[in-house]
């Protein structure tokens, strides 16, 4: 299996996560600021989930599995403490489905990786199940890289500008120029970047 990472809109699709303890509250937590809707599937729920479930964040079905509960998801989470009912959801799933097996990877076709975001950078990092622990390990070291705490606005700074050039009237090798630019030093400084983002104003 070769996985290749993407970043991804979950928003309205639906997410089934079978099983309700402490690793579904984990990918729970992950992905009610995605706009996904959510079901769990599962007799009981950790109590960090029935509070989240009064907030309404997803809707619980208090049962065992069964199949059809994943018949319409887009995405599913396979994290029960049983391996024999973890194999039945993948085998259970539809083929349109990505499946994160959170027992064993390679039976699904999805993982998450560790990641931090500082502003608009999000950095991710797989071990490809050989270690999630090194993941976020690895993480915490690439973290200090951007500990600036300028490093957000000198992001939108640059998706700023980005916009701008690209709307511009400029030719597509001026573009070029312009966007290779922005990745100047120079631009580290605040009055620097004003000034740029005002001339490109003018370029529109
Ligand atoms: C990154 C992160 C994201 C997340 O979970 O959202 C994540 N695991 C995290 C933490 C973590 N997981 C485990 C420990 C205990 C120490 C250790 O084992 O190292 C810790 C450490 C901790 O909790 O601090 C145990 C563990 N994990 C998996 C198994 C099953 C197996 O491998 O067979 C077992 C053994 C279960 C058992 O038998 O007990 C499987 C997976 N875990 C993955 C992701 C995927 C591979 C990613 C990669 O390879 O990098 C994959 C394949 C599937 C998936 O879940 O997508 C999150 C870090 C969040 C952060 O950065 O803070
Ligand atoms: N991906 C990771 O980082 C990671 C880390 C540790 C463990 N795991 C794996 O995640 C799985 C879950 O671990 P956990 O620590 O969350 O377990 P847990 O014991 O905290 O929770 C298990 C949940 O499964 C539910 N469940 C049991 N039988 C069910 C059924 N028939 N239908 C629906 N739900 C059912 C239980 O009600 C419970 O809520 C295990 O398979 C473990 O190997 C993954």
């Amino acid at each position: 299996m070769s996985l290749i990472p993407v970043m991804v809109d979950l928003n309205r699709r639906h997410v089934v996560i079978v099983g309700g303890g402490k690793i579904a509250t984990r990918k729970m937590k992950l992905l009610k600021e995605t706009g996904a809707r959510i079901t769990i599937v599962s007799p009981s729920i950790e109590a960090a989930l029935q509070s989240l479930q009064k907030n309404g964040d997803f809707i619980w079905k208090p049962k065992q599995f069964e199949k059809q509960d994943i018949a319409d998801a887009d995405v599913i989470i396979v994290a029960t403490n049983d391996s024999e009912i973890n194999q039945q959801v993948v085998e259970g799933a539809p083929c349109h489905a990505l499946i994160n097996d959170t027992e064993d990877a390679e039976r699904g076709n999805m993982t998450f990786p560790s990641f931090f975001r500082k502003g608009r950078l999000t950095v991710s990092t797989s071990t490809g199940g050989a270690s999630p622990s090194l993941a976020k390990m690895i993480n915490q070291k690439l973290q200090t890289l951007f500990d600036d705490e300028q490093y957000e606005e000198y992001l939108d700074f640059l998706y700023d500008c980005r916009k701008l050039i690209k709307g511009s009237s400029l030719s597509k090798s001026e573009k070029i120029d312009f966007l290779r630019k922005l990745l100047d030093d120079e631009f580290k400084n605040k009055e620097k970047r004003r000034n740029l983002v005002e001339t490109l104003k003018a370029k529109k």
